[in-house]
């Protein structure tokens, strides 16, 4: 496979006041463009610790991320975050939130160029509605949305996501699932998500990356979703591949990679 973003060997141990603690070793991941790839594994396995790495905020004390050959070793806006808690500005109204990012990435538009790529973003959201609302005067579910525009208006190479829709009842995520899978069609983003959720992680992804038990977790093993696009919830959950990759995450989740502490 043609490799767009790679990581190799990743490593990081953070320094305690007696020995280092190795968070993740031997990490080897080879991303194609337009790929959606899951994290997921138990909590403190270090999901969103190479998630940080690739967002370059977290340097590996070992190996590297290569994006379309190049080195990641620092934040970047091709490398667009969304987190759990939408982390927008709280006194900005969702355009000006949205905004405030498009400015980063385009300096030299116009005001009209820039009013336009802003609404457009709103739009893909179904956020174009309520764009002159503040976080407060929207649901948890819309913050997460302008998040997500927010985070496309940057046309990133690569869209990080850490949980995204954790904090949201299983209908509001659920809408947001068909939302992003709607935007992947019409994009075709390349895309890492960290997800506690097999049903979510099976629906959304080309491949689900399983990762073991912490200290020095790594790649346990790896589920090559093959299930046809566009995909339905519904229909799926009579079919019997999406049954399949579903046991297969449950069961190295559950049995291969048991957690016996609470
Ligand atoms: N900056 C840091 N300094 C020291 N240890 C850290 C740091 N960041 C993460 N760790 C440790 O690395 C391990 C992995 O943490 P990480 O947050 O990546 O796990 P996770 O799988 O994302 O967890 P969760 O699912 O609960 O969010 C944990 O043991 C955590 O305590």
């Amino acid at each position: 496979m043609d490799a767009y973003l790679e990581l190799t060997d990743v490593e990081i141990a953070f320094p305690t006041p007696t020995v280092p603690f190795v968070a993740i070793q031997n990490i080897n991941l080879k991303i194609a463009k337009g790929e959606f790839i899951s994290l997921i594994g138990h909590s403190g396995c270090g999901k969103s610790t190479v998630l940080n790495i690739v967002a370059g905020l977290y340097q590996a004390t070992k190996g590297g991320v290569i994006l379309e050959g190049r080195e990641v070793n620092q934040p970047g806006p091709e490398r667009a975050v969304v987190f759990q808690n939408h982390s927008l500005l709280p006194w900005m109204t969702a355009y000006q939130n949205v905004e405030l990012a498009v400015k980063q990435v385009m300096k030299n538009a116009s005001k009209g160029e820039i009013k336009d790529w802003i609404e457009h973003n709103l739009k893909l959201v179904h956020m174009d509605h309520a764009m002159h609302k503040r976080p407060d005067e929207i649901s948890g579910g819309m913050k997460q949305r302008v998040g997500i525009a927010r985070a496309l208006s940057m046309q990133p190479k690569v869209l990080l996501m850490d949980e995204p829709f954790g904090a949201l009842d299983a209908l509001t995520r659920a809408h947001l699932q068909d939302s992003l899978m709607e935007i992947q069609n019409e994009l075709n983003n390349t895309v890492i998500m960290i997800t506690h959720d097999v049903d979510e992680a099976v629906l959304l992804s080309d491949r689900i990356v399983m990762m073991t038990n912490g200290p020095a977790a790594t790649i346990g093993e790896i589920a090559d979703i093959k299930l046809t696009r566009p995909r339905n919830r519904v229909v799926l959950t009579e079919d019997a591949d999406y049954n399949r990759y579903r046991q297969q995450v449950l069961s190295f989740l559950y049995e291969k990679q048991a957690k016996t502490e609470l």
